[in-house]
């Protein structure tokens, strides 16, 4: 299949072409275009502004962008960020001592950004010792942890001193508030506490006369998937151009005639982009069980050193090909199907970091080639869309 790298493909529809066409295909030349005047503009903005207006930009100016997670103390920050970003069971976050100073873990992953735990007793604007512009100026999202099981009007009223403090010098900030620990409770009570505080919230920034200040809320558990979609939503905000990684999975999904479609960062389960049908969080779950249980899968198989003679044979008759030409992807491909409705859910991995993960529909098994041709284009497309976006 690598063969068919670089040349222009014939789609089951008539979309995927367009992504990569020869050398250098209208879309990347567009693509290339945009990002180059946006870098333009940013730098004629910060020459205009001096380098104080960077910070205030809220944009992240250099290094990598940081997300803080910032809140009452036992509200449940460091359990979030063992969760995500260390694997670590649900279950074992009840043996976590208490945060005694901030936790700086740095991830590499496909966008290189930092995390920043705070302890729940600090108050930054309070305590002088803390560099406040360093702190913010190159964030990428506040993240608020509430505890939905307790008493969170405390929560609440220090939440908005700090949107307050913020807004002044920093206000593209993006601000958001997880409502978390909502697995105990019933699905009208967690909609109430969410009016609830979002009416709390905007009722005092507005009294403060900000009326649309950038904050979210999400309502999420580190039991369930939900804390996966609400970073997804998170990390998304900081993809340049995500708008083009989406056009490109939903004219994949139209070609290929996916039900649904992913762009999963594979350690994390966060998905970075999707197609334009509607989110559903049944497609989400399946699809990042089904990465765990390929990481399973090539943890225990994966460095399974083929003998030479195997090697030969695998390439010998009746194939006589090379094996990597034999297979769609160098690195690793799988394809299952879902006892449900029969449909095919098949993976593909576009770096070492990102996975794509599709569901099919049930007639789409049939045509594996073409869709592996079409998926085989589009992962291309991605790879030239993150080197292209890369931060020079
Ligand atoms: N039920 C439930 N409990 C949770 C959830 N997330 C965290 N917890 C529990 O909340 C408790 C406190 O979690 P931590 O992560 O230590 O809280 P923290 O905000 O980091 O606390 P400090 O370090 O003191 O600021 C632990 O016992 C966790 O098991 C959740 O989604 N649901």
């Amino acid at each position: 299949m690598s063969s068919l790298r670089g040349r222009a493909i014939s789609p089951i529809g008539d979309d995927t072409h367009e992504i990569l066409k020869g050398v250098v295909s209208p879309a990347q030349l567009n693509l290339e275009r945009v990002i180059q005047q946006n870098q333009q503009r940013q730098q004629q903005q910060n020459n205009a502004s001096g380098s104080s207006d960077q910070q205030s930009s809220g944009s992240p100016a250099k290094g990598k962008p940081r997300l803080l997670l910032m809140g009452q103390r036992r509200s449940g920050k460091s359990s979030i960020s063992s969760v995500v970003f260390h694997k670590l069971p649900p279950n074992e976050t009840l043996f976590l001592e208490s945060t005694a100073r901030i936790q700086k873990d740095s991830m590499a992953s496909f966008m290189d950004f930092q995390v920043w735990d705070f302890p729940g007793q600090i108050d930054i604007f309070e305590n002088p010792t803390f560099d406040v512009d360093a702190m913010f100026g190159e964030i990428g999202a506040l993240i608020w942890v509430i505890d939905a099981q307790d008493d969170y009007l405390e929560a609440v009223a220090r939440l908005n001193m700090t949107i307050l403090n913020l807004q002044r010098s920093y206000p593209n900030i993006k601000i958001e508030v997880f409502i978390h620990k909502v697995d105990g409770l019933s699905d009208d009570y967690k909609l109430d506490i969410q009016r609830d505080i979002t009416i709390r919230i905007q009722d005092e920034l507005s009294d403060y006369g900000f009326e649309n200040a950038p904050v979210t809320f999400h309502l999420t558990s580190i039991y369930n998937h939900s804390i996966f979609e609400a970073f997804s939503k998170v990390i998304q905000k900081l993809i340049p151009r995500l708008g083009s990684l989406e056009a490109m999975l939903t004219n994949l999904c139209r070609t290929c005639r996916f039900e649904k479609a992913y762009l999963f960062d594979v350690l994390t389960k966060i998905y970075i982009a999707t197609d334009n049908a509607p989110a559903d969080m049944a497609s989400y779950e399946i699809c990042s069980d089904y990465i765990d249980v390929i990481i399973d899968i090539t943890e225990v198989y994966g460095s399974w050193p083929r003998s030479r003679t195997h090697h030969e044979s695998l390439e010998g008759a009746p194939w006589n090909q090379k094996l990597e030409d034999q297979v769609a992807s160098n690195w690793a491909e799988s394809c299952m199907v879902l006892s449900d409705g029969n449909r095919p859910i098949m993976l593909r991995e576009v770096d070492k970091y990102l996975a794509l993960v599709a569901i099919m529909k049930e007639d789409s098994y049939d045509k594996m080639p073409l869709v592996n041709m079409n998926v085989e284009t589009v992962v291309q497309g991605l790879k030239e869309f993150f080197e292209i976006t890369k931060p020079k």
